[in-house]
């Protein structure tokens, strides 16, 4: 299958692929440098499962984001940036010439870490994608809007308000409608770029039972400061340190029983 053919937005697809449930993401030797100067990423080489949360964490300025921002591809916008190895989602090289980029960001959605809905109402921020996807008809629309609320805990909450404007609605409620929306265009890939730390307790553990709850249909790659929510939410965990991952293992490991000295004196809160 060709590159193109395998981003086919899932409406798109046969009725088989319909059933898949996230891609295995494979990284291999992946540096990027934003300038001749600045190397964020030294050489990184990971695999990352699909049905699981694999979580990023470390120092401030240690490449988590840069690294969450090379699957969508966002990193190519940057003036002068320049990307070495290569990115697999299942057997796509998502960096390949021919890969569509509009394409690629439909399967692989992003959430940051400031709720960002669009000035418009609930409803139309969740139909937004589907219209762009020419999903058209009211009733096809009104279904996917409700499962897709729904799918992000937060139809119970604005069933009663889906024509008011979304910028009316909590913090948390703002976050979850983001997972909403892009869950909405059937992602396989969910990047979450901390997408609690503007939020109070609640809508934190909130969204962490939601990343729970959707772990078992997508890929999620979670960046977060919070290493206790990394070690709730995540089954893996890398973590980084100036731009490379100095240690990946599954969560319980890495927090409990770590390989490294450098991983061992973060998480007990040495240094970062
Ligand atoms: N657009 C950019 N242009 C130039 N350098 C950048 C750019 N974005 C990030 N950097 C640099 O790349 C390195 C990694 O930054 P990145 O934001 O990925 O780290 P991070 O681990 O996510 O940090 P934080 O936890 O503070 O968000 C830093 O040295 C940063 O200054």
């Amino acid at each position: 299958m060709s590159a193109e053919l395998s981003l086919k937005p899932r409406h798109l697809l046969p009725a088989k692929a319909n059933k898949r449930t996230g891609m295995n993401v494979s990284v291999d030797g992946l540096s990027l440098y934003y300038d001749r100067h600045t190397k964020a990423l030294d050489d990184v080489s990971l695999r990352i499962k699909r049905q699981q949360v694999t979580a990023f964490i470390g120092p401030s300025g240690c490449g988590k984001s840069t690294l969450l921002r090379c699957f969508n591809r966002m990193n190519d916008q940057i003036e002068g940036c320049r990307i070495e190895g290569r990115i697999r989602m299942d057997k796509m090289d998502i960096y390949h010439p021919r890969v569509d980029v509009s394409l690629l960001r439909r399967r692989v959605g992003m959430v940051f870490q400031k709720p960002n809905p669009f000035p418009m109402s609930v409803y139309e921020n969740v139909a937004y994608g589907l219209r762009i996807g020419g999903l058209r008809r009211r009733r096809e629309l009104d279904e996917v809007v409700e499962r897709s609320l729904r799918a992000a805990a937060l139809w119970d909450e604005v069933k009663d308000r889906l024509n008011e404007n979304a910028l009316a609605l909590s913090g948390g409620q703002q976050q979850r409608l983001v997972i909403a929306r892009t869950i909405a265009v059937e992602p396989d890939v969910l990047l979450l770029d901390e997408p609690a730390s503007s939020l109070d307790p609640i809508s934190t553990l909130k969204i962490e039972e939601l990343i729970y709850e959707l772990k078992s249909r997508y890929t999620i790659i979670i960046v977060t400061h919070n290493m206790q929510q990394a070690a709730r939410v995540s089954d893996m965990t890398a973590f980084m340190y100036q731009g490379r991952v100095i240690e990946f293992d599954t969560a319980d490991r890495l927090f409990t029983n770590p390989k490294e000295k450098q991983t061992e004196d973060y998480i007990t809160g040495r240094y970062g």
